[in-house]
């Protein structure tokens, strides 16, 4: 109950970084849902916006909320992309990607101005780490590619990663994402040098994309149990 009511105030201070004619990019997850439906009471008197969806599940909450969508592919510029996020340092550098949709949202965060991110107080870390690493992987030799993960996080400095496949809910078969690849989770304990294991991931071949958002984050907003904190970088 106490992570809703901040996750709701999270998404309420959020409203404040969107203005008419903007295209946003639209995050996934149980926070960005909240936020969807607060921006569609602000569309129906009349804020005038258009978003890019994350997900399936993002496009399929905007719709039900009346928040106008545009296809990705026919737009330049995105002004602000805002989204949830599983941990968050004291430098705004992030693990997302628990909701599976890390590759679509870092494309869209990448290519917008400014990214808000809306937490509530337990996504903050003095470490990034406690919560397992998503990394999006090409179905194809995914065992290798996990070996390859594990030896890159060691290299990294994680003492003991623990790498495993994301199963459905039925346990058995793997999790597909929208974009057609598997998710290994990697239990790291503590990520002592993020920088490091963004490098050696990114030079495995069966990496699409991980969920360690640096650089990116410039705004985060903390709901509190009676309001919410901003803190932009
Ligand atoms: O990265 C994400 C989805 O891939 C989400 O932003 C993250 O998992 C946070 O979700 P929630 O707002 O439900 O706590």
């Amino acid at each position: 109950m106490g992570a809703e009511r901040q996750k709701a105030h999270a998404a309420a201070a959020a409203l404040g970084y969107v203005e008419s004619g903007m295209t946003l990019g639209l995050g996934s997850g149980s926070t960005a849902e909240i936020f969807l439906r607060l921006l569609g009471e602000r569309i129906k008197d009349g804020l005038d916006v258009r978003g890019v969806p994350t997900s399936q599940r993002t496009a399929e909450v905007a719709r039900e909320n009346g928040v106008p969508l545009i296809e990705v592919d026919h737009v330049d510029h995105l002004a602000v992309t805002i989204d949830g996020a599983d941990e968050v340092d004291g430098r705004f550098q992030l693990i997302k990607g628990g909701g599976a949709c890390l590759l679509r949202e870092k494309i869209i965060a990448h290519a917008s101005d400014l990214m808000v991110v809306m937490v509530d107080e337990s996504k903050l870390v003095d470490t990034l780490g406690k919560f397992p690493l998503p990394v999006e992987v090409d179905p194809f030799g995914f065992s290798l590619t996990a070996k390859q993960i594990y030896d890159a996080l060691k290299k990294a400095g994680v003492n003991a990663p623990d790498v495993q496949l994301r199963r459905k809910g039925d346990g058995l078969a793997p999790l597909i994402t929208d974009g057609g690849h598997y998710i290994l989770d990697c239990a790291c304990g503590a990520i002592p040098d993020a920088a490091l294991a963004d490098r050696y991931l990114k030079e495995i071949p069966g990496v699409v994309e991980h969920g360690l958002f640096l650089g990116l984050a410039r705004v985060v907003i903390v709901g509190e149990d009676s309001e919410a904190r901003v803190m932009e970088l």
